[in-house]
């Protein structure tokens, strides 16, 4: 292809030289060449590009040294066509390929580590390596935003942050969280009525955003502005590829995210300044932003207390950024898993049965969800079956040694993968089977290896959310099996997964609702 192009210019430029006089635009001088100055530049033009693509092999090989990877990478774009359509049965085939493996993509280069070892190293190496997620995330997160910082910078201002994540805190958000789950699981009855089966992938994904927007914004968010972001978030979900397009060109996915972001960061500037005008004048504070505000002022506080409303609106997309696609992937399996495992679904139904005494209605509490070990445990395996988030992007910000006889040379891309560490049969025998009974027994090989618990990460930059998070999924399901059952709708998609930033379930995973008869 780039010979073609090369070859068309080429004999484009020989009757350019003789039409001249007939040109309305005159060249100017330095451009105007002869016969043979053309061919001169041509070959000198050729020589120059050939070099430069055997450079870059070499530059390939040279850092690829003994690891498993493509002998040779694709002239410019390396693997993008790769990228652009990432399946898991590559991912998988390039994880199986060795602890340590190289892949290029327009020139970035990438080591994939996929042993829980290896991954852990860099998840907990500061000095050698930062996050820097996906490639696009810095355009659409912004590059000011928090969570691009580094070392004692992002562990002072994350340790500000943790505060919002306090049981305190999550007792406050778990009222929003049930009443909204309540008010979308009783949509999805309605349009069960039909009798069919209705695909959750879209509608999970509406009911995490809408719990998200208002366990973090409350009612200082107008629903016309809950609306606007949750309609066009999926922009923003569908720019988090490994690798896109490097120019944000209007038309690219990246610059479709950056304007859906700027539209999300206007609503939640205009929260958190509404927030802090209810917490001036004495109102109960009623969602995260109205938390943060509180502690802020609180007396006993130690750290920084002025945040203004664009750095609170940052927060809080990066929380969005971090947590919808994770908690919708999450929730989905949720769902897939226990309608695929009709005697976990039974315990589970046993459980709640238990804990809820016939009592349907009565609003869930904390004590009520640590009375639920099963119901953890199912959400704990569903993630480990599928964890939401299979790998993060960090960056070598110096050569990085990963092995006595491997150092990722310093610009590279180093990504740990967690889903061999999550399948590694020495530790969760038959590992693809969804066994929660796996985290019930304390002697178990699940619970003597928390490291290989990769699914929230681990080190400094380990997800802050993981409370909230689990807390959702096991109130959602709760507040699910209390309300209705449900079968899986199996088509030839259901087990193919589709990576759109996490996994999915190809078919988008069709339910069929029925309302449960409460006895
Ligand atoms: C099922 C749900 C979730 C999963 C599987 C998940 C997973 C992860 C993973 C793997 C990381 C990277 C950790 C690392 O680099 O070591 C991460 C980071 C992060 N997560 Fe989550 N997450 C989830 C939900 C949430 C929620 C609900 C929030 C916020 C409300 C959140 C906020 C964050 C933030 C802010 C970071 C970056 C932390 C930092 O750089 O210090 N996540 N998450």
């Amino acid at each position: 292809m780039a010979f073609n192009l090369l070859y068309r210019s080429a004999s484009a430029s020989v009757p350019a030289n003789t039409a001249a006089p007939s040109y309305a635009f005159n060249a100017p001088s330095f451009l105007k060449l002869s016969r043979g100055e053309s061919a001169t530049w041509l070959y000198t033009t050729g020589a120059v590009v050939i070099s430069l693509l055997v450079l870059e092999q070499i530059v390939y090989r040279t850092r690829k040294r003994h690891l498993p990877g493509a002998r040779w990478t694709i002239p410019i774009i390396g693997k993008f066509a790769d990228s652009l359509n990432p399946t898991l049965e590559n991912y998988k085939k390039q994880w199986d390929a060795g602890a340590l493996s190289v892949v290029s993509v327009f020139h970035i280069f990438i080591v994939m580590a996929s042993s829980n070892e290896y991954s852990r190293k860099i998840l907990n190496s500061p000095g050698y390596a930062e996050p820097c997620l996906v490639h696009s995330a810095k355009q659409v997160l912004r590059p000011d935003n928090w969570v691009f910082l580094t070392g004692k910078s992002h562990v002072e201002y994350r340790r500000g942050l943790n505060l919002l994540f306090t049981r305190r805190a999550l007792g406050m958000y778990l009222p929003i969280q049930e009443s909204i789950a309540r008010k979308h699981l009783t949509k999805w009855l309605e349009v069960a009525k039909d009798g069919g089966s209705q695909p959750i992938m879209m509608t999970a994904r509406e009911l995490n955003m809408e719990t998200s927007l208002r366990v973090f914004c409350g009612n200082h968010l107008p629903n016309e502005a809950a609306q606007e972001i949750n309609d066009k978030y999926w922009l923003i979900t569908q720019a988090l590829e490994l690798v896109n397009f490097p120019l944000a060109l209007p038309g690219t996915k990246v610059y479709k995210a950056i304007q859906a972001r700027k539209r999300a960061m206007y609503w939640l500037e205009l929260a958190a300044h509404n927030s802090k005008i209810a917490m001036a004048q004495g109102s109960e504070p009623e969602c995260m932003l109205d938390e943060w505000i509180t502690i802020l002022n609180g007396e006993g506080y130690k750290g920084r207390r002025d945040f203004n409303d664009t750095e609170m609106a940052m927060v809080i997309l990066s929380f969005l950024f971090a947590s919808q696609d994770a908690m919708s992937s999450g929730l989905i399996y949720g769902f897939q898993h226990l309608s695929d495992s009709p005697d976990i679904m039974k315990k589970v139904h046993e459980e709640q049965d238990r804990v809820r005494q016939g009592n349907w209605d009565a609003p869930l509490t904390l004590d009520m969800l640590d009375e639920m070990p099963y119901l953890s445990a199912v959400v704990k395996e569903s993630m480990r079956v599928k964890p939401p988030v299979t790998m993060v992007p960090y960056l070598a910000k110096k050569p990085f040694p990963l092995s006595d006889t491997y150092t990722a040379p310093a610009g590279s891309m180093v990504i740990p993968s967690f889903f061999n560490s999550l399948h590694d049969p020495e530790i969760y025998p038959e590992p693809e089977q969804f066994q929660p009974e796996r985290w019930l027994n304390p002697e178990s090989t699940a619970n003597q290896n928390p490291k290989n618990y990769l699914v929230f990460g681990s080190g400094p930059h380990k997800c802050i959310g993981i409370e909230y998070a689990t807390m959702n999924m096991v109130l959602v399901l709760a507040t699910a099996t209390a309300m209705m059952t449900w079968e899986h709708d199996i088509t030839p998609e259901s087990y193919e997964v589709d990576i759109i930033a996490t996994l999915f379930p190809k078919d988008g995973c069709r339910l069929k609702f029925t309302p449960r008869e409460q006895s």
